[in-house]
């Protein structure tokens, strides 16, 4: 089954130019949407595509840039279509996304739950959850900001998307020699200290097969100035379809 990769944008969380680092997963019969950042729903206004045609929802983690969009997406898909979005969420991330970042906005006499807004479904870390009978997803919980638990994909056991990670070689290493797999979407940081990030010159570290199997996103404004130091590496762009 061939899947099909469509970045909502592909900017880091205070890029302007690219939107936030979120992305549209196509199977033949279903569409997941990856992150639903606070540009997710005017990124999909551009693209015309109607909240209604996307089947799902999975979010990695809780930052503005990943989860910003979800009040709307809730609230649209209610007051206008009468349905609950279903969500896909680590089990770990359920409490803290309702108490810490939708309740403020979305909480009234009738809705007092994340479950009154999502059909919320649990995903279990380190073993293959089904998405879709074609899309089975790993989640993969990776080092992004101490203490908050945060998720990488891995994707019908051969494609890895990092979403927000810090630098683990050994995991990239692991995957691809020992995992078989065979693509990478990971998000970089262009200048300056990691610090929560993967930098560029980080990823320049890895052998020459794995750079040359990498797809980089969630970068600043300024990424075209480093399409050559980038070298194998590509760039993902935002609205282009990709098949995987
Ligand atoms: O300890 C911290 C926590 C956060 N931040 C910034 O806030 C942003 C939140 O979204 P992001 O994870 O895409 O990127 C993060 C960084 O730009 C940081 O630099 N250091
Ligand atoms: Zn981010
Ligand atoms: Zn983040």
């Amino acid at each position: 089954m061939t899947l099909r990769l469509q970045m909502l944008g592909t900017g880091g969380a205070f890029a302007k130019k690219y939107y936030n680092n979120n992305g549209l997963l196509y199977t033949d019969d279903f569409t997941l949407l990856i992150d639903c950042g606070i540009t997710a729903p005017t990124s999909l206004h551009q693209l015309g595509v109607s909240l209604t045609e996307i089947d799902a929802i999975l979010i990695t983690h809780i930052h503005a840039d990943h989860v910003g969009g979800l009040e709307e997406f809730a609230f649209r898909m209610k007051y206008e279509f009468g349905r609950k979005p279903v969500l896909y969420i680590s089990e770990k991330l359920i409490a803290p996304l309702w108490e810490n970042t939708l309740k403020g906005g979305m909480s009234q006499e009738t809705i007092t739950s994340l479950e009154d807004v999502f059909e919320v479904r649990a995903l279990k870390e380190g073993m293959l959850n089904q998405i879709s009978p074609s899309l089975q997803i790993e989640m993969i919980q990776t080092s992004h900001i101490p203490g908050k638990p945060s998720y990488s994909l891995y994707l019908n056991n051969e494609i890895f998307y990092s979403a927000d990670m810090t630098f683990q070689p050994d995991l990239l290493k692991e995957l691809v020699y020992e995992r078989h797999c065979r693509k990478i979407f990971h998000e970089v940081q262009l200048v300056g200290p990691g610090e929560v990030h993967t930098t560029l010159d980080e990823l320049l570290s890895l052998p020459v097969d794995i750079r040359s199997m990498i797809w980089l996103m969630h970068y600043n404004d300024n990424m075209e100035d480093f399409i050559k130091k980038a070298g194998e590496m590509k760039f993902l762009r935002q609205h282009e379809m990709y098949t995987l």
